[in-house]
């Protein structure tokens, strides 16, 4: 009786299971356009991919990738359709789309979600999204003035060496650390208080602790519901941050911080958003500005000291920028030179970029669309870019395309030769690209090099079980690059020389009357930023003279159509002799560019991107 009891059962499940999956397989097909993106991971309709999502992470993406080879496919989850992108040759056609396959439902929702803006906030953020003037259409052309090359950035950047040099200064001795949370605790201070100025709320060691419960809940924030209950930790250390970044504004903090919060702050006003809502939008702000900053310093360190090759190469280049006065035996460290005179160390740069990338880039679809004319993508499905797909692709980066190689950059990379040498700039998906290509690169870049500048030339660092070995990583959908999940130990030994200086050039803004010479060209493909000699004469008149007689005037004037990108810009700076960051004085952001870049077809500085 009761193994009957027991037969009657599994057969009544068998039967319920079999008719479940003949019905999902029905309504997939149903479903499912022929014109669609082939839908795959479909041996469980709808919950494969979940399955898949859930247990592999990003890696999901590149086994299909792998296993299929198509160029784009869909995922079918229940009630969602998500396209994924994997060739490069469907970017274009994404990037002169991004009103159809629009970014600013995704930036709409995380206000919302992650950030926890009020239905007030949420109004201002969604009103007429897509159309230029909106908000969210602008907000970040506003932050240019802030980012691009200019006097902005140089601020930003000369504040982040400034403290990241004043708390190297302190190492005297022999310290041992774990390398990862070091290096967050480092770039969180240096790159938040040059956003912030002398108030920053993340000096308070209280709220540096509650950005690490708050940051791994991004993505259950963002999808789950009743996040208050499901994501309580992370959800309780935002609302602990709030409070304090409010004050921040009451009284007129920022005011004392960097063009960039300055920014922000008149464009919400503008806006009209309420106090309580530029405070999480300061938030989420904070999360762009350090969450993928963090793990990709870690990574460059890692593979800058982790492998000898590149930690010579990278030296002999920083050596260069190392002036030592025989008197005092003081050292000086001109970081002005970084970008210019150290390819190697750009390279090393771009490939930690390239090769540790594990960022997906989501899009919208807001009207049903036939993508590049062949496929058809439906409204209110998501777009899917996977970076390491791309950064992968052997057809673009070589048979070695999963291989780390410091040099894979420079213009001539020994051993390399035709296609391989110069993959399309659209290939690098460092820092997204289109009209959302990150408005943070030349910061972060600046910020990056020097700090590796500063810590090659002052320190080796050793493992402490005397070998590195890499260790392994928590992928997050959210995160662009993998963050450790082990400690690596390691000991921070100082150089010997007794004193140290840092210089930069600063870079000035010639005035000849009301104008400024911002002289915007566009020179077919290439954009470049003019910097000149930093050991410039005295007086403003001179000065002026010896600019004019430098610039490169295009014979005819740019068309106004040609002067709409910041990035296809000509910048008409010149310097005083370099300052000493030591001092306070005169120092710059404004790393030179390359006189010759690592690539000039990978280039970091965002040349092709289309305007928003
Ligand atoms: C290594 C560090 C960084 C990486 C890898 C990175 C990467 C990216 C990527 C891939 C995007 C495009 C997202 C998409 O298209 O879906 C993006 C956008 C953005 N990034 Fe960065 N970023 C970094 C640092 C920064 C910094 C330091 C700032 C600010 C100071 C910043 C501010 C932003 C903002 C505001 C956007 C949104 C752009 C938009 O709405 O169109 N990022 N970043």
């Amino acid at each position: 009786m009761g193994l009957a009891m027991i037969d009657q059962t599994a057969w009544s499940l068998i039967a319920g299971l079999a008719v479940a999956y003949t019905f999902l397989r029905l309504l997939l097909r149903l479903t499912q356009d022929e014109k669609e993106p082939k839908a795959l991971a479909t041996s469980i309709p709808f919950i494969g991919p979940l399955f898949g999502l859930g247990i592999g992470k990003t890696k999901f993406f590149l086994k299909l990738r792998d296993q299929y080879g198509l160029p784009i496919y869909t995922l079918r989850m229940p009630g969602a359709r998500t396209y994924v992108i994997d060739s490069l040759s469907l970017i274009p056609p994404l990037q002169r789309q991004p009103r159809v396959l629009s970014f600013h439902p995704i930036e709409h929702r995380a206000a919302e979600k992650i950030m926890g803006l009020t239905p007030q906030g949420c109004d201002i953020l969604g009103a007429n999204m897509n159309h230029e003037d909106s908000y969210l259409g602008s907000f970040v052309k506003a932050l240019h003035p802030a980012l691009s090359p200019g006097a902005g950035l140089d601020e930003i950047t000369r504040a982040s060496v400034q403290l990241l040099r004043a708390s190297f200064d302190t190492r005297k001795t022999t310290t041992r650390v774990d390398l990862f949370q070091w290096i967050r605790h480092e770039m969180m201070l240096a790159t938040t208080n040059a956003i912030y100025g002398p108030h920053n709320i993340f000096k308070n060691p209280k709220h540096e602790a509650a950005w690490w419960t708050f940051e791994p809940g991004f993505m259950q924030l963002m999808a789950w519901p009743w996040p208050s209950i499901t994501a309580r930790a992370s959800f309780q250390a935002r609302e602990s941050l709030v409070p304090d970044m409010m004050e921040y504004f009451v009284k007129g903090y920022h005011e004392e911080g960097s063009p960039l919060v300055k920014c922000r702050f008149a464009y919400n006003t503008q806006h009209g958003l309420g106090l309580e809502d530029m405070a999480r939008g300061e938030i989420g702000q904070t999360s762009a500005a350090i969450t993928n900053t963090i793990p990709a310093s870690f990574w460059f360190v890692w593979h800058i000291f982790s492998d000898p090759a590149v930690l010579r190469d990278c030296c002999r280049e920083v050596e260069q920028l190392v002036t030592r006065d025989a008197s005092t035996g003081i050292c000086t460290l001109d970081l002005g030179q970084v970008k210019s005179s150290c390819p190697v160390l750009l390279s090393t740069w771009q490939e930690t970029l390239r090769y540790r990338h594990t960022g997906l880039q989501a899009r919208v679809v807001m009207e049903d669309h036939l993508f590049d004319g062949r496929y058809l993508l439906k409204k209110g499905a998501t777009v899917m870019v996977v970076t390491p797909a791309l950064h992968s692709e052997a057809s673009v980066w070589g048979p070695d395309s999963t291989k780390f190689d410091h040099r894979r950059f420079l213009r001539d990379r020994e051993g390399h030769t035709g296609a391989m040498k110069r993959p399309s700039p659209a290939a690098f998906r460092g820092f997204g690209g289109g009209s959302t290509l990150c408005p943070g690169r030349h910061f972060v870049t600046n910020e990056i090099l020097c700090f590796a500048a500063l810590l090659i030339s002052r320190f080796d660092i050793r493992p402490v079980k005397g070998v590195w070995r890499e260790p392994g990583v928590g992928l997050q959908l959210t995160d662009a690059l993998p963050k450790p999940i082990e400690p690596i130990e390691v000991e921070i030994v100082p150089k010997a020389e007794p004193e140290w200086k840092v210089l930069l050039p600063t870079t000035i803004k010639v005035e000849m009357g009301e104008a400024e010479i911002h002289i915007v060209a566009k020179l077919k493909e290439h954009a470049y930023t003019l910097q000149l000699d930093h050991q410039m004469p005295e007086s403003k008149a001179e000065k002026i003279d010896r600019v004019k007689a430098n610039l490169p005037l295009p014979d005819q004037p740019p068309a106004a159509s040609d002067m709409k990108s910041a990035d296809m810009r000509t910048t008409a700076s010149t310097g005083v002799p370099a300052g000493d960051v030591s001092k306070g004085d005169g120092i710059s952001s404004g790393l030179r560019e390359p006189a010759t870049k690592a690539s000039g077809d990978v280039d970091m500085s965002g040349i092709g991107r289309q305007g928003k």
